[in-house]
């Protein structure tokens, strides 16, 4: 929008009332100064949490850095509050959920601070690499100690990335400056760009590991991200390699690198981010800080006087997009409709949500690179066929397939956006409309999702979340043959989305919660067999659903059971299959999964959060 906006509002005296801001830390004024001429600016640095509380109640916006705990009572008692900017990209230090149910919108800088992100990178990586903290310290010390500090060169050496995003993908830039050769692993990053930038992506984690001789980390902090680098991912790299984290602390675990530098089979890191910020004294993290092999900074990534001017700018225009009535361009929690459409396409809007989502993890493969080669065909029958827009519904089957591997704080996905962010991910989404009468009688409308992958893809593919039975012979050997096209179909009824339809399935389930899926030769005692295991872990099954495999019709190319590991199935099988859908009212965790994938008849399990 363009500065100029006019957010002023009259007053019943006739005076602007100007909507009030508080800024309670510190911000670039670069932004600030695009406020003053519509919003009444107040910044406050310095308040305890009960003076911010007295006060909140007198604003209409709050601009806040990483300090200021936006807690769900600070949200509730902004009771004009329609807006929490953040400045910078991290939104852990905001109640989302509070924000969502109380109506403020949320926005960050997702893009503001990623070249100063990357540059830190760069710098710890150098610095490493040629002992910079320790000479410094060294020298300041008064010694001059030339031949302990022999460095190595990074120029002919190979820089591992882990999560090929915005970040990871302007330091494989820059590193490629250097004369490094560059590796990544990223399920989900866009080929093109990786190829652009010179980076091959690695089809295994592990593979990572062994060629790394620096390996920086670049993922979100998600909860499959906790802990992604320990022990045993730190003993798979060479003696000589050295790690980089400037993306958040946790993901490396503290406790295992530490333990691999004293023990010398990690040679160095270089650490930005702490699993608590500060550390506490004695604690792991303070203990790597001291270590003589570590350079650490204090969560440093964005302060640079550029990046803090970026993300002033970014975040004060989008307090006055909001303020003036119109879309943010980076809403963390927004609605990704518009009021206008809403009431109609609002349930269709969900369905579509929890139909990415199931596709992400029920079929597609979360440690392949895979999804990137898949074509997603979204097909709107019967009503829908008519609607003014299909927008939201695109935008909210886009932010279903990204959100079971993204951070909330990065995935700010809404109907502006969603056709650049499906561009950038590499993702290719199809929609036709189709007036034919739905298949579900009664009801008017129903949406049809089939992804078809390369061919080139499907060797590879194995799903972490979905596991293939190897104690069936009849599946197992199946697997090398490839899945040419996934079918989910879905359709609301009374307001709530139903699955009429997954795999080769026919079926009618509420996608909600977490869900055990299982497909079995149709035989007796299967349930029980499911029933049992999990009563034996304590998990208490809220609703079950039964699908008989689905006969003839329509099917096309489709080679495996339903396809869920995206891998073979049991084409030819002469036994009957069956997909068992059951609501849990907990997790289900890895032993449990596994321990079903060994029973006799079991052919895929997977479990999805939805
Ligand atoms: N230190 C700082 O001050 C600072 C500043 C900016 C960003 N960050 C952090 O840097 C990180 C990257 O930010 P970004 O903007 O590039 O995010 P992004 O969302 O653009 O990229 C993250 C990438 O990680 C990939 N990924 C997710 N799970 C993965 C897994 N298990 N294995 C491999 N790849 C996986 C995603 O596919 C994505 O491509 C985030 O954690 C962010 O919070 C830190
Ligand atoms: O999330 C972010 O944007 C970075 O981690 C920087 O946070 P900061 O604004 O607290 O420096």
């Amino acid at each position: 929008m363009s500065h100029q906006q006019t957010v002023a509002v009259n007053g019943h005296n006739g005076h602007s009332a100007r909507p009030k801001v508080l800024i309670p830390e510190k911000v670039s004024p670069d932004g600030l100064a695009l406020l003053n001429e519509s919003l009444e600016v107040h910044e406050r640095q310095g308040l305890s949490a009960d003076e911010l509380h007295e006060i909140i109640g007198g604003y209409d916006a709050l601009i806040v850095r990483s300090e200021t705990k936006c807690t769900a009572s600070l949200l509730a008692a902004g009771k004009k509050l329609r807006v929490v900017a953040r400045a910078g990209v991290g939104v852990d230090n905001v109640d989302l959920d509070a924000a969502t149910k109380l109506g403020i919108i949320v926005v960050n800088s997702p893009q503001g601070n990623i070249n100063a992100a990357a540059e830190h990178t760069i710098a710890l990586l150098m610095a490493v690499a040629r002992n910079v903290g320790a000479a410094s310290l060294s020298l300041k010390g008064g010694k001059w100690e030339r031949s302990k500090l022999v460095g190595i060169e990074v120029k002919g050496k190979t820089l591992g990335i882990l999560g090929l995003g915005k970040v990871g993908l302007t330091v494989a830039r820059a590193a490629g400056g250097l004369g490094m050769k560059l590796s990544a692993f990223d399920p989900y990053a866009n080929p093109a760009l990786a190829a652009a930038a010179n980076v091959e992506i690695v089809p295994t984690m592990d593979e990572l590991f062994e060629q790394a001789d620096f390996l920086t980390i670049h993922t979100p902090m998600i909860a499959s991200t906790k802990g992604l680098i320990g022990s045993a991912e730190l003993s798979k790299m060479k003696p000589t390699a050295r790690v980089l984290n400037v993306a958040r602390g946790g993901i490396v675990d503290e406790s295992a690198l530490l333990e691999a530098l004293e023990a010398g089979t990690i040679a160095g890191a270089g650490i930005d981010v702490f699993t608590s910020e500060p550390p506490k004294p004695g604690d792991t993290a303070s203990k790597l800080i001291q270590h003589p092999k570590v350079v650490a900074t204090p969560h440093l990534g964005a302060s640079t006087m550029e990046a803090q001017e970026n993300v002033s700018i970014d975040v004060c225009e989008q307090v006055l997009s909001i303020l003036s009535g119109q879309l943010p361009r980076s809403a963390v929690n927004a609605p990704i409709i518009l009021p206008e459409e809403y009431r109609t396409l609002r349930p269709f809007v969900t369905l579509l949500e929890k139909m990415g989502s199931l596709y992400t993890q029920h079929f597609s493969p979360s440690n392949t690179a895979s999804q990137l080669r898949t074509t997603f065909d979204l097909t709107y029958e019967g009503s829908l066929a008519s609607a003014n827009t299909t927008k939201p519904l695109f935008a909210a089957f886009v932010k279903g397939l990204l959100s079971p591997i993204s951070s909330p704080d990065s995935l700010n996905i809404n109907i502006v956006n969603a056709e650049l962010v499906a561009k950038e991910r590499g993702l290719l989404v199809n929609e036709s409309r189709s007036r034919d009468r739905v298949e579900q009688e009664g009801y008017s409308a129903s949406v049809t999702l089939r992804a078809r992958l390369d061919p080139r893809s499907s060797s590879a593919s194995r799903t972490r979340r979905t596991e293939i039975s190897t104690a069936n012979p009849a599946s197992a050997g199946e697997r090398r043959k490839k899945i040419e096209e996934q079918v989910i179909t879905g359709f609301v009824s009374h307001n709530t989305p139903y699955i009429s339809r997954l795999g080769r399935f026919t079926t009618s389930f509420v996608p909600e919660g977490t869900m055990l899926i299982c497909r079995n030769y149709d035989e007796p005692g299967k349930i029980g067999v499911v029933g049992a295991k999990l009563g034996k872990a304590g998990v208490n099954i809220r609703s079950m659903t039964v699908a008989p495999i689905e006969t003839g019709g329509e099917e096309v190319g489709v080679t495996a059971g339903d396809g869920g590991a995206g891998e073979g199935g049991a084409e030819g099988a002469k036994q009957r299959e069956a997909l068992m859908i059951l609501g849990l009212d907990r997790a289900v965790d890895d032993v449990v999964r596994k321990s079903l994938i060994g029973e006799e008849g079991m052919l895929e399990v997977s479990v999805v959060v939805l």
